[in-house]
Formats: structure tokens, C-alpha cells, sequence
């Protein structure tokens, strides 16, 4: 497969240069940040190094790397809760930091601290507050959030949230994080911790947010997830934004190896096609290794049916593995 760093799209340390249309909402500029550390601070953690990257309106961005990567420092130096060592970033046109923005993002952490003796509905209220969101729009606005995020109403407003599961403390803080009617919404992690049908549930509200037209951010280790939802994507590893772009873009489509799948005929002939031949209770399946046209031929020949034939790539995850790998890194921090 063809690296995206071979791509004419692709310049080293600045990402991918995607030619779109719309406004950018976030732009980083060789964005450094070195934690100090140590009881006299004389530890330093450099967790981003030099990070140039552009979020346009309207995309759904994911952000991938190993644990330590950086990727919640890059979340929380955009949002402002922490000072870059040195480099530029503005959101929405604004310097970081700059408070009128703030108005138009929301944000849910990886780990948040919630009021455990408050109710979803209170905290909701609470958090509506601090927006100076009137009372008259909090009481429609918070039942629609509590819908759209799929957490019973009841719940919401007689359990405390001590008493929440972690999917119910992760829907409040969705919707915590949509109160503000914001349009850029950043999310930590947003899919850990939910089961199965959480993390769909979770899938189908980014999407909704998506289709409203709002940017999204989200930093995620679940790929399959981020694979389905996502415009682009960036891998962070060790403060380095190693690549940037759209699926197509980072994997490409291998226009030489199809996956085939089928039924029936003789196997010992079908392994001379097939590269990979698995064989189960569904049929086979491996990768074809000849001409396409040739092979159709042969399944006619020896009474075997197509079921599939498709042309293909390597998930996110394979690529993901790949970019990690080639840079000498085997294990996560
Ligand atoms: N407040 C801090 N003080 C010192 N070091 C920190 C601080 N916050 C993060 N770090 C270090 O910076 C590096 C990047 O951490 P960060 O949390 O940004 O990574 P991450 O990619 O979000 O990881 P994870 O996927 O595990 O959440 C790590 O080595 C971490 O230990």
C-alpha cells in the first residue's frame, strides 16, 4: 500500500493540505507543549511537539494515538485549560483562550467529575446556568437534550448521579456538553466505558450532530468506531502529528487486490486463485491472486457461486498499526 506520506497531499510536519472549501475552525501552528514535573519542577514531559494541523467547519475530526500520545493535551491547550509551551492556535478565528469563543463549544472530558448529589436534570440546570441560559428556554432545551442523548427523563430527574452507570454519566455529560447549542463540540473519549449499544447510540448522535452542521472533535481509540463516523482523521504519536486526512486519503484504495467470497467448487483448484483460502461453514473466502475476468471463468467451470468481490483496503486499525510500527513504536505509554 501506498504511504500517505508519499502523497503529493502530504507535507512532513504540517499534515495533510486538503483543499476545502469551507472556513477552518481549528488551526494549530507548530503547537509545543512541555509539562513540568518533579518536586522541583525540573522534569520536563514535552507532550506536543510542533503540531500544525486545520479542523474545517462542518467536519467530523478524529484524533488517534496510543495512550500518552498527547491527544487530550492538544484537546485541553485548544480549549484553553492548558498554556501552550509556545506556537500559535485559534478556534473559530479567536486566539485560544480568548473567553467570547467559549460561548460556541462544548466539551466532554475523558474522566469528568460529576456532582454526585445532584440529578442529571440539576446539573443539567447548573450547567445551563453558567451560560446564562434563560429558565424559560432551560425547560424546553433540557427535556430535547435528555431525548436526543437517550436518557429517560425520569432518571434524570429523581436519581442522583451517584447512582448513574457510567453509559448514564457519559449521556448527562453529552448533553451537558450540547447545552450551549455549540458549534464546535470537542469530545474526550466519548465512546469509553459505554457497552455495545452505547457506543452505536453514541455513533448515531455524533452523526445527528454532523448533519446539524457542527464541527466535532473527538479523540477515541475505538477505530471501527472513528472509521465510521469520520471525515478525517489525525494519529498522534509521542506529541508528533505523524499524518493527516480522509480515509481515502490514509488508506487509499488498492486498485490490484480484490477480497472474494463464495461457495461450492473444487478446493484444490480454488486455492490456486485464491490467496488466504479459508474455508467454514459459510463458504471461502481469501484474496485473489490472477485476472478477475479468468477467475470468473474458472468458477463457472468447476460449478462454484460468487458471493462477493470487492476491492480492498486496510482498516484504520491495520493502518493505524503500520504508521505506529514504522516509527519504532511498539507500546503505548
Ligand atoms: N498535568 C500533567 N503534568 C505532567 N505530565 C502530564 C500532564 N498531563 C499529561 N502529562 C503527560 O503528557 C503525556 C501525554 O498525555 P495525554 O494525557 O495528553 O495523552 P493521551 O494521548 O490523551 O493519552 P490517553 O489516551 O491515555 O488518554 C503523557 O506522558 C502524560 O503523562
Amino acid at each position: 500500500m501506498k504511504s500517505f506520506t508519499d502523497s503529493p497531499l502530504y507535507e512532513p510536519g504540517r499534515g495533510a493540505i486538503v483543499h476545502v472549501e469551507r472556513p477552518p475552525v481549528v488551526e494549530t501552528y507548530q503547537l509545543r507543549k512541555v509539562y513540568r514535573t518533579g518536586f522541583w519542577l525540573n522534569q520536563k514531559i514535552e507532550s506536543l511537539k510542533s503540531c500544525t494541523m486545520t479542523v474545517y467547519q462542518g467536519e467530523t475530526f478524529g484524533l488517534l494515538g496510543p495512550n500518552g500520545a498527547g491527544k487530550t493535551t492538544l484537546l485541553k491547550t485548544l480549549l484553553g485549560i492548558v498554556r501552550p509551551t509556545s506556537g500559535r492556535a485559534s478556534l473559530l478565528g479567536h486566539p485560544i483562550g480568548d473567553r467570547a469563543v467559549k460561548q460556541s463549544i462544548g466539551y466532554l472530558p475523558e474522566n469528568p467529575y460529576f456532582y454526585d448529589y445532584l440529578t442529571g436534570w440539576e446539573f443539567l440546570e447548573f450547567a445551563a446556568g453558567l451560560f446564562e441560559i434563560p429558565p424559560s428556554v432551560q425547560r424546553q432545551r433540557i427535556p430535547e437534550l435528555l431525548e436526543l442523548v437517550g436518557l429517560a427523563q425520569s432518571a434524570a430527574k429523581k436519581k442522583q448521579m451517584r447512582q448513574y452507570s457510567k453509559g448514564m454519566l457519559q449521556r448527562v455529560g453529552m448533553a451537558q456538553a450540547l447545552i450551549n447549542n455549540p458549534e464546535v463540540v470537542f469530545l474526550d473519549e466519548p465512546m469509553s466505558g459505554l457497552d455495545p449499544m452505547g457506543r452505536r447510540q453514541m455513533r448515531e448522535l455524533i452523526l445527528s450532530l454532523k448533519y446539524a452542521g457542527k464541527t466535532v472533535f473527538f479523540n477515541s481509540h475505538v477505530l471501527t468506531e472513528v472509521e465510521q463516523i469520520c471525515d478525517r482523521v489525525a494519529i498522534l504519536a509521542k506529541g508528533e502529528l505523524i499524518c493527516a486526512g480522509s480515509l481515502e486519503q490514509l488508506l487509499g484504495v488498492n486498485q490490484d487486490i480484490y477480497q472474494v467470497k463464495g461457495i461450492g467448487g473444487n478446493p484444490d483448484i480454488l486455492k490456486r486463485w485464491v490467496r488466504d483460502f479459508t474455508f467454514d461453514d459459510e463458504g471461502w473466502y481469501g484474496q485473489l491472486q490472477g485476472e478477475p475476468q479468468e477467475f470468473l471463468a474458472t468458477l463457472r467451470l468447476i460449478g462454484a457461486q460468487l458471493i462477493s468481490m470487492q476491492l480492498s483496503r486496510p482498516s484504520l486499525e491495520e493502518f493505524f498499526m503500520q504508521q505506529l510500527l514504522k516509527r519504532g513504536i511498539t507500546q503505548s505509554s
